[in-house]
């Protein structure tokens, strides 16, 4: 298999150790109960808490690689963005390209102008989907995806799932996409791991 993201023994605080590899083009899926440590597990893959272990992107070692370009590339989305310019563009990274955001917003089915909406109108699903566009224009090769479609309704999901799943295909990246709902669980395919005691399983 060709590794995209090796992880191998990573352990922090309340998880671990627990080993995972991703491939080019791959999404795997994450559940498990509440509280187990499934956001915990995304946070310290893409190094924003503190954890011990080997992560490899490719053939580059996490610790060769400044922590600021790393969360670039392996790129936490969160279930609830947090934005700090008043504007949705605003918020979006140096050196973004407005055709990237138009294609994306029109795969999402929102409308131009909503790169110029202020972040206080956003509906929880707007800021979701847009919090999903900002993180693509960084184009990361790791797409950790905290349980991205929870606020949307059912045809706005499925736009989501095509979205990451043109995403992956168009940019080799691979994807790791927390999910509770069976049903997207049957929709995505792919491996499903369940975190249970701090380990994965299969
Ligand atoms: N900074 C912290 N200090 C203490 N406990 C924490 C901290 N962050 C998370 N936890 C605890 O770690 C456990 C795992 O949290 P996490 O957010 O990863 O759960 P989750 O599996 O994503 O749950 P959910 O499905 O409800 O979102 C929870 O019991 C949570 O309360």
């Amino acid at each position: 298999m060709n590794a995209l993201l090796d992880v191998l023994d990573l352990e922090t605080a309340r998880l671990g150790p627990l080993s995972l590899r991703l491939a080019v083009g791959e999404l795997v899926q994450v559940t498990g109960a509440s509280g187990s440590g499934k956001s915990l597990l995304l946070r310290a893959l893409a190094d924003l808490d503190a954890s011990r272990g080997l992560v490899r992107l490719g053939d580059c070692d996490r610790d060769r690689i400044a922590p600021g370009d790393w969360r670039r590339q392996v790129a936490y989305v969160p279930a609830e963005t947090a934005w700090w310019a008043p504007r949705v563009d605003g918020n979006f990274p140096p050196g973004w390209r407005l055709h990237d955001a138009k294609s994306w917003l029109a795969c999402f089915a929102l409308p131009d102008d909503a790169l110029d909406w202020e972040i206080e109108r956003l509906s929880s699903g707007e800021r979701q989907r847009l919090g999903l566009l900002r993180a693509l224009l960084n184009r990361p090769r790791v797409l950790l995806l905290d349980e991205p479609t929870a606020n949307l309704d059912r045809e706005n999901t499925q736009r989501l799932e095509a979205a990451v799943r043109r995403y992956l295909a168009e940019h080799g990246a691979g994807a790791i996409w927390v999910s509770h709902d069976r049903l997207q669980q049957d929709r995505l395919g792919g491996r499903v791991l369940e975190i249970h005691d701090g380990r994965l399983r299969s």
